[in-house]
């Protein structure tokens, strides 16, 4: 499988370099030559196979001769060593929990698979690989738990100081070994602004070779394929069409979500559900995309004003809005409606939700306003938990606190601060 640039001005890559690239050289994300569906036989039989099997299925193809299949299959039976329960909350709406892995945030799969390609690819060469990742929050503690020990690794990760939650920021910062953490006085979007600087900053190119453990890296982005897959193997038996709200903030994993729609996985509509970083809904209601600075919400992880992956979104649809509008709707909600709804949650249904998860359910229960017919379901992308302080004052209940993290709470943060990109590249040549 090749794999182009949405810019068009860089050559084609295979699978592993454009892993180990992570972004294309005219700062495109790459894209997949083809897409081949998967024959009606799989979707049919799914009940019969094991995620490790689903997953295989949908990733080979993307993966082509880069990773013999024996050593694919095992990295996915260790990647994916733990459950995708789908929770149903109503006769028509369930929730699908993707926080069981290490760091409790639907993260860790794309961490883990993307940490053990390298890992593959880097015993078969040599020279050290610097992994750049920018985080609002989760994806910084998955990418410091999966390539933790990596050899041949060294990982930077970039997070905006005092914008993650304190279980988030110690997942990033307590690590040691090959991880460090860079504090930055600044949003998200200056963390995400700083990596893609360094990948066309040729001084530290020509140095070490860098890649990005943020979605934009297809090692990243398409396992999240998986979760689509997963969910729809459970509520398939439902005689009901199937439409996922999936709260967003870069929108890899909702880009991944019509991925797997592509290969055929039967779904009638996706709702990108927001927090008021409303980019992409104003975008479905005019048209215009129009970046702006993040702001900071209860539902930190999707504070993004760039949305790296919806390029990618648009591509797939040939930039056709009308075939766009028809198979994605986009909303944003306030912090107030986000703690409104965890009240509900817990109230109604006594389901603890994460602010992340509430505003998924947001999302679900005004499309499905206006569609009935349709069985929801909407993702939970990381365990209450990591929000602790705000999960805890909303539904004013004290929730359980898991080993793992008390542990985490103990240790010591070991952070650089950082203000502007002339001090990462310091770091970097150091
Ligand atoms: N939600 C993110 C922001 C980066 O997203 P990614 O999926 O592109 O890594 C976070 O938690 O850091």
């Amino acid at each position: 499988m090749k794999y182009y640039s949405l810019n068009k001005k860089a050559p084609m890559v295979s699978f592993k370099e454009a892993v180990i690239k992570g972004i294309a050289p005219d700062r495109g994300l790459y894209f997949p030559e083809e897409i081949h569906p998967l024959p009606a036989s799989f979707f049919d039989s799914l009940e019969t196979l094991s995620n490790q099997e689903i997953a295989f299925r949908a990733i080979q193809q993307f993966v082509g001769d880069a990773i013999p299949e024996k050593v694919l299959s095992d990295i996915l039976e260790d990647v994916l060593d733990f459950d995708f329960p789908v929770v149903p909350i109503t006769d028509n709406i369930a929730t699908l929990e993707l926080f069981h892995g290490p760091t409790m945030a639907f993260k860790d799969v794309g961490a883990r698979f993307m940490a053990r390609c390298l890992g593959y690819f880097s015993n078969e060469k040599s020279a050290e690989i610097t992994v750049l990742v920018a985080t609002s929050g989760d994806t910084g503690g998955a990418v410091a738990n999966g390539f933790l020990g990596v050899p041949g690794v060294k990982v930077v990760i970039l997070y905006p100081s005092g914008k993650v939650s304190d279980i988030q920021e110690k997942q990033l910062t307590t690590l040691g070994k090959n991880i460090t953490a860079l504090e930055v006085d600044g949003t998200f979007d200056d963390c995400q602004e700083m990596v893609k600087s360094a990948f066309l900053d040729e001084k530290l190119t020509q140095k070490m070779q860098l890649t990005s453990a943020n979605s934009i890296n297809v090692a990243r982005w398409l396992p999240q394929m998986f979760y689509f897959l997963f969910a729809y193997k459970h509520a398939k038996s439902l005689s009901k069409e199937i439409v996922f709200s999936v709260p967003s903030g870069n929108f890899g994993n909702i880009c991944a979500g019509i991925m797997a729609q592509k290969l055929g996985m039967p779904c009638k509509h996706f709702i990108a559900s927001t927090n008021v970083n409303d980019i992409v809904p104003n975008f479905m209601a005019t048209g215009s995309y129009i970046p702006k600075a993040s702001i900071a919400t209860i539902s930190n992880a999707m504070d993004v004003g760039d949305p790296s992956n919806f390029i990618r979104i648009r591509h797939l649809y040939k930039d056709n809005f009308e075939e766009l509008s028809n198979n994605l709707s986009s909303y944003s909600f306030t912090d107030e409606e986000t703690k409104e709804a965890m009240l509900a949650l817990y109230n109604d249904f006594n389901y603890v939700a994460d602010p992340h998860g509430a505003v998924g359910y947001l999302g679900l229960k005004k499309y499905l306003e206006q569609h009935p017919e349709y069985y929801g379901i909407f993702l939970e992308t990381a365990h209450p938990v990591k929000f602790l302080e705000v999960v805890e004052d909303t539904i004013q209940e004290n929730i359980e606190m898991p080993d793992s993290i008390a542990k985490l709470l103990n240790k010591k943060k070991k952070s650089i601060l950082i203000s502007n990109y002339q001090e990462v590249k310091d770091f970097l040549c150091e």
